[in-house]
């Protein structure tokens, strides 16, 4: 397990990530989200040891961080490093051993990975010639290669076409699946909701939440959407419950009291037709404006 306590990083009177604390766990994903300026780069930056840690430390396996656990982490940068004149294969294979792996085994890793990527038939194109999102690919394998003990991804998705975002989820996948932690920033929530098993909100330089998207989820009111073939006003007034919201026959309803959800289903059958009665299930993108307001 990777782990961040009380991270703290100031620039200036700026005091850009202020005492972060989260797990990272082997064998799932951890979605990193939060607004433009939240402090997801820096924190991630003061994990890979690229920026120095004012307070707090990084903990791997239980114990502080060393040099040597972070060179056989995989890291994505915010800042993409490739030279835009060298080939792409030459380049991954030479970042590869500098990692430690030998020529001929960085080679294959390279070329198998270019291929899952369809990128096969560009090996010997320079990196300035690919396209934007072709760059993304490489970059990402360069994480990827040799088989890393934990990713640290700044942005990996972004840039990204829907096919390029699966073969890329199904890539970290399997890196989960062999029990690595993964770390990775988006700010494509619906995409966060989707891969992540845990989530960690940063807003202003802090943790705000965190947790599994259904323990985000069971922070929150439960809903429940009623449409009736009637007017729905008179659910306003009934008892343990709050309308948040009410348009014609369409009610959306706040249970502040267990139970109190199954008093107006009866009263609403009794008074006429219903046509649906169901759990609202928050998406991700409503509990992050909840908790980053
Ligand atoms: N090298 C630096 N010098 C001064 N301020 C910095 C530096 N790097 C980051 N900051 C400041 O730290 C704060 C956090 O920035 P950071 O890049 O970590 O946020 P972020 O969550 O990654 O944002 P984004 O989603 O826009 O990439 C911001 O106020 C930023 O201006």
């Amino acid at each position: 397990m990777l782990e961040t306590r009380g991270l703290t990083r100031r620039f200036g009177e700026n005091t850009a990530v202020d005492g972060v604390g989260f797990p990272v766990p082997g064998g799932a994903m951890t979605g990193f989200v939060g607004g433009n300026g939240a402090g997801k780069t820096t924190t991630m930056r003061m994990v890979m040891g690229v920026l120095g840690i004012h307070e707090g430390e990084v903990r791997w396996q239980g114990r502080a961080i060393t040099a040597a656990d972070r060179r056989q982490f995989g890291y994505m940068p915010e800042e993409r490093g490739l030279y835009p004149k060298q080939p792409i294969a030459d380049q991954l294979v030479y970042l590869a051993q500098l990692r430690g792996m030998s020529g001929p085994a960085a080679r294959a890793a390279v070329v198998e990975h270019l291929e899952r990527f369809g990128l096969g038939d560009r090996q010997g194109d320079p990196v300035e010639k690919l396209s934007l999102g072709n760059q993304q690919r490489v970059q990402i394998i360069a994480a990827l290669v040799p088989t890393p003990i934990a990713l640290v991804l700044d942005e990996p998705f972004s840039g990204l076409d829907p096919a390029a975002v699966d073969s890329m989820a199904d890539l970290l996948r399997e890196h989960t699946r062999r029990g690595t932690p993964v770390l990775f920033s988006s700010h494509q929530l619906d995409l966060v909701d989707r891969l992540c098993d845990r989530l960690v909100v940063m807003a202003r330089g802090k943790v705000v939440a965190q947790g599994s998207a259904d323990e985000l989820r069971s922070g929150g009111p439960v809903r429940y959407r009623l449409v009736l073939g009637g007017d729905a006003g008179w659910t306003r007034d009934q008892r343990g419950v709050h309308v948040a919201d009410v348009d014609g026959g369409t009610a959306l309803i706040e249970v502040l009291e267990p139970g109190a959800e199954q008093h107006v289903l009866g009263e609403a059958a009794a008074r006429g037709p219903v046509h649906e009665f169901r759990r609202v299930v928050p998406r991700l993108s409503e509990i992050y404006q909840e908790v980053t307001a």
